[in-house]
C-alpha cells in the first residue's frame, strides 16, 4: 500500500465506534475533508481499508482496470450464504457466464413487454394510500419494489400469499445479514441461539417455493412474457439452459438487488418533492392532463422533468452509498500503489457531493440532469447504478418504474412531510429514518 496515504489511526476508529455504528457517514466525511480524497482507516491486527471518494479512481477499479479487482466477501461469500450465488455475488468466469446470459432479458425492448405488468401493480399498491393521514411511506414503496420484480417475473401469479410470503423471508434474511454484519463478534452468538440456523431454514421455504413455481411453468404450454419466460428460454452459449438450482439464485437475487434500492429511491424523492412543492408542482404539470392518450412507454419517454427530479434524489441519496473492491494483483493509480490484496472502499455518497465538481452540492437541483446540460459534464462523477462490466443490470427497469410511480402518486395527489430535514440511515442500502408524508388529493 501506497505510504504516503494519509491514515486513520485504529485508536480513532475505537474512539468513534459508536456513532460510526450509529452513522459512518459524518465520521468518513470529516477524514475526508481532513485528509482529502483517499484516506486509509487502520482496523487492528494489521487489517487496514482505504476509503475514497475519488471518481477517477472509482473508475479505474470499476471499469478501466476492473479485471484487477474483485469484490470483497461482504459483497460474495457473506451475501451469497442467504441468497445463493448468482449475477450479485458471484466471480470470474461464472459471473461472465450468468451476466451474458441474462442481459439480454433486461434490454429496453424487452422490458417494454414487462410495462403493463409494471402499470397494473403501481395502479394496485397505489390505491393503499389513504389521503389526508400523515403515514410511513416506507413500508408502502417496500410493497411496490418488490411487487414490481415479483410480478414481472411471474406474471400470472395472483396469489398474494406466495408473493408476501417471498417478500417476508427476502427482508428476514436481509435483516439479518444486516446483524451480522454489524456485530461480527456476536457471530457465535448467532450460531449457538439457532438464528442462523432458522435464517437459512427461512431462505430453504423460499427455494422451495420457487422450485414450484419454476416447475408448474415447465410444465405448462402457456407463453406468459414475464422475466420467467425469458430466463427459462435462454442459452448460454453451448445450448444448454439454466438449472433450477441457479436459476432459483438468480430469482433470490433479482427480488434482494431490485427491491431495497428502488424503494429507497422512490422514498428519498418523495420526501424531496415533499420539501419542495415549486418542484413538486413542476412534475405536476408535466404529467397532468394528457396521459389517458398516452402508453405508459410514451409517457416514461415525455416525462423528462421527472427523471431529472429523480436523477438528482439518486445523487443526493444514493440506495448503494458505497461499494468495495480488492486488489486481485498489485496495482497503481497516479501516485498510489495499491498491493494485492488491498480493499478499497468507494463512497458514491461523497462522489455526489463533491465541492470540487457540484456546485451547493447539498441542494436538490433537477436542473443539473437538465437535457441542455451536455451528459458529459457530470457522467464521470455519478455512478448511481455503478459503473463498467458490474454496473447494475436492472438501471433501466428501475428508471422506468420510478418515473411511473412517482408521476402517478404526484399526478393525484399534492404531499407534504412534517419533517424538518431528511435524516439518513446507512444499512447496506441507504435508506431514510423517517418518512412520514401526507397525500392530498387534487
Ligand atoms: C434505484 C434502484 C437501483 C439502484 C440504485 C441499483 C444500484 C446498483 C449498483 C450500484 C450496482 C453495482 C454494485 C457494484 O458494482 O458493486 C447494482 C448491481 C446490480 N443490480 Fe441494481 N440497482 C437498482 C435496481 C435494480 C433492479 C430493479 C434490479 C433487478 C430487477 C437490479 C439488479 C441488479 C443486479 C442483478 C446487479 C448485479 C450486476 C452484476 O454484478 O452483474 N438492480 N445495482
Amino acid at each position: 500500500m501506497g505510504n504516503d496515504i494519509p491514515k486513520v489511526s485504529f485508536f480513532n476508529v475505537l474512539n468513534n465506534a459508536n456513532r460510526i455504528l450509529k452513522n459512518p457517514l459524518p465520521f468518513h466525511h470529516e477524514n475526508f475533508e481532513k485528509h482529502g480524497d483517499v484516506f486509509e482507516v487502520k482496523l487492528g491486527f494489521g487489517k487496514s481499508v482505504i476509503f475514497t471518494r475519488d471518481a477517477g479512481f472509482a473508475k479505474h477499479m470499476l471499469q478501466k482496470q476492473h479485471r484487477k479487482y474483485s469484490k470483497s466477501s461482504l459483497q460474495t461469500k457473506d451475501l451469497a450464504k442467504y441468497i445463493g450465488e448468482g449475477l450479485l455475488t458471484a466471480e470470474g468466469e461464472k459471473w461472465l457466464k450468468q451476466r451474458r446470459l441474462i442481459q439480454p432479458a433486461f434490454h429496453k425492448k424487452k422490458l417494454e413487454t414487462l410495462i403493463d405488468t409494471i402499470t397494473e401493480v403501481i395502479r394496485e399498491e397505489l390505491l393503499k394510500i389513504k389521503p389526508n393521514k400523515e403515514l410511513d411511506v416506507f413500508p408502502l414503496m417496500s410493497d411496490l419494489a418488490f411487487k414490481v420484480v415479483a410480478k414481472s417475473l411471474f406474471s400470472y401469479t395472483d396469489e398474494g400469499e406466495t408473493i408476501s410470503r417471498l417478500q417476508h423471508i427476502t427482508e428476514a434474511a436481509q435483516q439479518f445479514l444486516i446483524k451480522e454484519i454489524r456485530q461480527p463478534y456476536k457471530r457465535w452468538w448467532f450460531y449457538l441461539t439457532g438464528k442462523v440456523k432458522d435464517t437459512l431454514t427461512l431462505t430453504r421455504e423460499s427455494r422451495d417455493i420457487l422450485n414450484t413455481i419454476i416447475e408448474e411453468r415447465r410444465a405448462s404450454k402457456v407463453e406468459y412474457n414475464d422475466l420467467l419466460d425469458m430466463l427459462l428460454a435462454s442459452r448460454y452459449e453451448d445450448g444448454t439452459a439454466m438449472g433450477n438450482e441457479q436459476l432459483i439464485d438468480e430469482i433470490l437475487i433479482l427480488f434482494t438487488a431490485g427491491h431495497e434500492t428502488t424503494s429507497n429511491a422512490l422514498t428519498f424523492t418523495l420526501l424531496l418533492l415533499a420539501k419542495h412543492p415549486e418542484i413538486q408542482e413542476k412534475i405536476y404539470k408535466e404529467v397532468s392532463g394528457d396521459e389517458e392518450n398516452k402508453s405508459p412507454i410514451e409517457q416514461i419517454a415525455k416525462y423528462q422533468y421527472t427523471k431529472q427530479c429523480i436523477e438528482e434524489a439518486m445523487r443526493l441519496y444514493p440506495p448503494a452509498y458505497f461499494s468495495d473492491r480488492v486488489a486481485i494483483e498489485d496495482d497503481s493509480y497516479n501516485h498510489l500503489f495499491l498491493k494485492k490484496g488491498t480493499t478499497v472502499l468507494i463512497s458514491f455518497f461523497e462522489i455526489h457531493r463533491h465541492m470540487n465538481f457540484w456546485e451547493n452540492p447539498e441542494s436538490f437541483n433537477p436542473e443539473r440532469f437538465s437535457p441542455e446540460v451536455d451528459k458529459k459534464e457530470y457522467s464521470d462523477q455519478y455512478f448511481p447504478f455503478g459503473l463498467g462490466p458490474r454496473m447494475c443490470i436492472g438501471n433501466n427497469f428501475a428508471m422506468y418504474e420510478m418515473i411511473l410511480a412517482i408521476s402517478s402518486m404526484i399526478r393525484k395527489y399534492k404531499i407534504q412531510t412534517s419533517l424538518d430535514s431528511i435524516e439518513v440511515k446507512p444499512l447496506i442500502t441507504l435508506k431514510p429514518m423517517e418518512a412520514p408524508l401526507t397525500f392530498t388529493s387534487r
